[in-house]
């Protein structure tokens, strides 16, 4: 399929698949800041550029309903992804942010926001290199106004805008195949609630199967099983990072996050991220660690139900409690926070626990993408230590 936009962007081609003499790391050089272009982009004459405050209740309520309405639907369009205000606020102020990477397109006559893209700084280590990247997301351009060519015009003022901070290089994921991905992901559900699931479409009776079988298939205990698990506090962040960093120092491509980066990430938020550790009872030193992010989604067309709970599996530590006790604890969790199911990638070490847990496949991909670097090809997503949201 022709990519008339990305063949001329500093990503891995189709041509070059395969071909072991093209060098790992940076594809183009630093441009001198004084070359990078100073002004916006040009848009259509009916539209403008405008910077998204996140910080103004009015601007993130804007951004919210934009993508509640307009942005990922998964592929038989049964449901759309309805990232919460505090979940936006979350993933885009983070430590180090930049308000000009939140930009969004306006119609001139009406002001209405009609579109959308993101960056947030992020320290990336790709093996040895620890790279200053952007983490590009939330690219939504309004149903109406779809293949008016907005995204590649979108894509090149985020990139102008991340060259002005003399950042170089980016990661993003998509549903869709693009030039050229550096790892394909399958993603995987765990039912919790598999009446709701069921009635919705989410999930089909599996054959000579009854509801009342079904429900108890995915029945969970009441409580936590592993002595010593709790909530994340404050005073854990330095053993969790210390915890988190050795264990991404094993995949090829992680975050590089410090003390700073586990605070904003990974200290529990309601209705944001949940994260718990094992302490262990003898010496009370810290195990293991799991988390999980909070994406519902819109159910489109639906009597009954309007959103489906959905928890997101992020980053989990098993040095001590055996990684399917500590993920079966997660679920029970999931399912006493009244989650609908649990989704998580076949990246890190997940696919240990995907089998054992009674996750079932997912009907779709997930692609990971480096822009302007290039990885030595076949990087399986268990050697990915990388979650976007
Ligand atoms: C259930 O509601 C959905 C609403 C929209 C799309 C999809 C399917 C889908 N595209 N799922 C994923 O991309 C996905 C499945 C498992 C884990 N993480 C995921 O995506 C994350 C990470 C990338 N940005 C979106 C959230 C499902």
């Amino acid at each position: 399929k022709r990519h008339k936009f990305w063949e001329t962007q500093p990503v891995g081609q189709y041509k070059d698949v395969g071909d072991t003499s093209l060098p790992e790391g940076p594809i183009e050089p630093p441009t001198p800041l004084s070359e990078v272009k100073q002004e916006p982009y040009n848009l259509p004459s009916a539209y403008e550029w405008t910077t998204c405050d996140m910080n103004s209740e009015e601007t993130c309520e804007e951004v919210y309903v934009l993508l509640k309405n307009n942005y990922v639907e998964d592929d038989e369009n049964m449901f759309r992804f309805n990232y919460s205000k505090e979940f936006l606020r979350w993933a885009l102020r983070v430590p180090g942010y930049y308000q000009s990477w939140h930009i969004g397109v306006r119609a001139k006559a009406s002001k209405k926001l009609v579109a959308f893209i993101s960056g947030i700084p992020a320290r990336i280590r790709v093996n040895e290199d620890v790279v200053k990247m952007a983490e590009i997301n939330f690219l939504c351009v309004h149903k109406k106004l779809r293949s008016k060519r907005l995204a590649p015009v979108m894509i090149k003022e985020v990139t102008r805008r991340v060259h002005l901070e003399n950042i170089w290089q980016a990661a993003y994921t998509a549903g869709v195949v693009l030039p050229t991905p550096i790892t394909t992901c399958q993603y995987w559900h765990r039912s919790l609630n598999p009446k709701k699931l069921i009635d919705v479409g989410f999930s089909r009776l599996g054959a000579r199967m009854t509801m009342s079988r079904t429900i108890k298939l995915y029945k969970l205990p009441d409580s936590t099983i592993t002595p010593g698990f709790r909530k994340m506090e404050l005073r854990d962040v330095p053993a969790v990072t210390r915890l988190l960093r050795n264990y991404l120092n094993q995949f090829v491509v992680a975050p590089d996050f410090d003390e700073n980066d586990v605070e904003h990430w990974l200290l529990p938020n309601d209705n944001v991220v949940d994260s718990f550790l094992v302490e262990s009872p003898q010496n009370h030193e810290i195990t293991d660690f799991c988390s999980f992010y909070t994406l519902p989604s819109s159910i489109l067309g639906n009597q009954n139900y309007s959103t489906l709970k959905a928890a997101y599996s992020y980053y989990n530590v098993s040095t001590k409690t055996p990684m399917n006790q500590l993920m079966n604890d997660v679920l029970i969790v999931a399912k006493q926070k009244d989650f609908d199911v649990f989704n998580a990638l076949d990246v890190m070490h997940n696919e240990t626990f995907l089998k054992e847990l009674k996750f079932g496949p997912g009907d779709g991909q997930l692609h990971y993408y480096l822009y302007n670097y290039r990885i030595r090809n076949g990087l399986k997503p268990s050697g990915l230590g990388l979650v976007l949201l």
